[in-house]
């Protein structure tokens, strides 16, 4: 069933080596593949790796600038400069850059600081502002979500239009011929600010700009009094214009009357595109557009999926630093190793045999942590060990520490943020589950899957575009398939794959090893997706700009 390692060809590191062989961070020299044109881009994010990382966006924002700069294009990245109530470490490279600037909004001047570190290629640009300051993640703290979002993110939007105007980095502006790239809700006011304040007086009309949605779910919808704080001009209220359905108003005087800054970003940006192929359709349906699904389908014809890529360096099981072992798609020998250091270091009986299943994730209604809630006392009876990482829904988190208590032979439940954890718990474990109700892309998969970890996900989204379902009899005999999936998204459909990925890994040695090779030959590389992001600009400067 086992194709032979020639058969396979192993992902490129491209970037990770330089001529001699020696290690080099990606995007420090030149990709070998170059742009054939190339871009002034802007990207913006409420999070960025590995300054704010916080789950993929920050994951992707903190790779694919890189892997553009390296082919040739100039790249800046705006996110805010968070101090988490101290003064963050993880910002000590970059500078002042001693420009300032003043932000009319939320009745108020407010006067927000430019930091910048040119790193890896790319000019990192760090808005500074007292609200960006305050103790806890980027969104909120051990109380919940801060109450001023709406406003740290405005002024995100603001400083970033601004941005390329203003600061002269490496002694020149970026100018007003860019591309900007507005990430999730947080960004969506940029290409409203483009289209209502700075064509309509000449400036930016060679912009462009595009959404990234990486998870439609956020949207950032507040009440609809709350426009008249965003300074922008009253004409322009229909685009960011919401009216929540009956069923999701408070009371029976509630109007549903709100803002959803998503929205406004998709009304009025060039093009859409989402981090997954699937997901690009999925947002069209009822099912999965979360109320915004008519408006997508209205501008179908600008919205494109682009499948993430990972960070090949920082993922590579041949030189990761985090792990016990280094192994390769030619010597699977290291993979043990990492398996019995992990199983060590949890505190499980070290045994090479048993099935090592993985679980990494927010605990929320998206990752499906509650699936596995429900599915761990009939998983228990068997001989395997599992263990879940993650953090967020308080009664999901107690339950992950009493199965511990409970099985303790078996269980680990690590509740907490952790990302060297994250490396030894893919290159340690044998399956890696991801119940997820939806998943814009994901990116843990594609992690494990370049680790030899197999992938036991639900049928949606990014999961589906790229985990293959196993197939013993396919090619001659030699086997297709990357891992499985399952549908319906119930605990009983995860149970019926989960064993028979447990039964394979048992008794058929051999199958397994050729889906851990096919698997680790995939290329989820960025060189791939960011080729297709250079097609988007293309097709975004070829239209016109849009202006109302
Ligand atoms: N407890 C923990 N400790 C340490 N690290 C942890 C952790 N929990 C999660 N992580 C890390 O956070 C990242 C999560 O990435 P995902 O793509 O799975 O999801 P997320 O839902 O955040 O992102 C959204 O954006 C990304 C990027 O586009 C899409 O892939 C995804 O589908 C969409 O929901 C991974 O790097 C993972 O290792």
């Amino acid at each position: 069933m086992d194709q032979t390692v020639s058969d396979l060809v192993p992902p490129s590191s491209e970037g990770t080596k330089d001529d001699k062989g020696h290690q080099i961070q990606a995007g420090t020299r030149k990709s070998k593949q170059q742009a054939r044109k190339t871009y002034n881009i802007v990207f913006v994010a409420a999070e960025v790796a590995p300054y704010s990382k916080v789950g993929g966006l920050s994951d992707v924002c903190g790779s694919l600038p890189v892997v553009l700069a390296a082919r040739g294009h100039r790249v800046m990245v705006v996110s805010p400069r968070y101090m988490n109530g101290v003064t963050d470490h993880r910002y000590s490279g970059a500078y002042d850059a001693q420009c300032r600037i003043r932000i009319g909004c939320f009745s108020g001047q407010h006067e927000v600081a430019f930091f910048h570190e040119y790193k890896d290629g790319v000019d990192w640009v760090f808005v500074d502002h007292c609200c960006y300051h305050r103790p806890g993640n980027p969104y909120g703290d051990g109380r919940g979500a801060f109450g001023d979002n709406q406003f740290r993110y405005t002024l995100l939007c603001y400083a970033a239009c601004e941005a390329p105007l203003v600061l002269p980095l490496g002694g020149y502006i970026y100018g007003d011929n860019c591309i900007f790239l507005a990430n999730d809700w947080h960004a969506s006011l940029v290409p409203v600010l483009l289209a209502a304040k700075y064509r309509r007086h000449g400036v930016y009309l060679g912009a462009r700009s595009i959404v990234v949605i990486h998870n439609i779910t956020h949207q950032g919808c507040e009440p609809g009094t709350t426009y008249a704080q965003l300074g922008l001009p009253p004409e322009w209220y229909g685009a960011l214009e919401w009216v929540f359905p009956t069923w999701a108003r408070k009371h029976a005087f509630d109007k549903g009357e709100a803002v959803n800054h998503l929205k406004g970003g998709l009304v009025t940006a060039d093009r859409i595109v989402t981090v997954s192929e699937g997901y690009a359709w999925e947002i069209t349906t009822s099912e999965g557009g979360y109320g915004l699904d008519g408006l997508l389908r209205s501008r179908k014809i600008v919205i494109s999926g682009i499948t993430n890529g990972i960070n090949m360096a920082e993922w590579d099981p041949t030189c990761d630093k985090q792990i016990a072992a280094h192994y390769s798609f030619q010597n699977l020998s290291g993979k043990a190793a990492c398996k019995a250091s992990f199983q060590k270091e949890l505190g499980l009986a070290v045994r090479p045999d048993v099935p090592l299943i993985g679980f990494i994730g927010r605990l929320d209604f998206q990752k499906g942590p509650d699936l596995l809630q429900a599915a761990l006392p009939a998983l228990m009876t068997d001989d395997i060990q599992m263990v879940m990482l993650g953090s967020g829904d308080a009664a999901m988190e107690s339950w992950m520490q009493w199965a511990e208590s409970h099985y303790r032979d078996k269980f680990r439940g690590w509740v907490g943020f952790n990302v060297p954890l994250t490396h030894r718990l893919i290159a340690g474990c044998d399956i890696l589950v991801m119940p997820s109700r939806f998943e814009p892309c994901g990116l843990t998969q594609l992690y494990a899957m370049r680790y030899g970890t197999i992938p036991v996900v639900h049928c949606t989204g990014g999961l589906r575009d790229t985990v293959e379902d196993f197939h013993p009899f396919a090619n001659n005999g030699q086997g297709a398939g990357t891992g499985w999936t399952f549908y319906p998204c119930t605990k009983d459909a995860m149970l019926g794959v989960l064993w028979t990925a447990i039964g394979t890994y048992r008794h058929h040695k051999d199958s397994w090893k050729g889906i851990m090779r096919r698997a680790m030959s995939q290329d989820y590389s960025w060189d791939r997706a960011a080729a297709k992001y250079e097609q988007l600009f293309e097709w975004a400067t070829i239209d016109r700009p849009y202006t109302s």
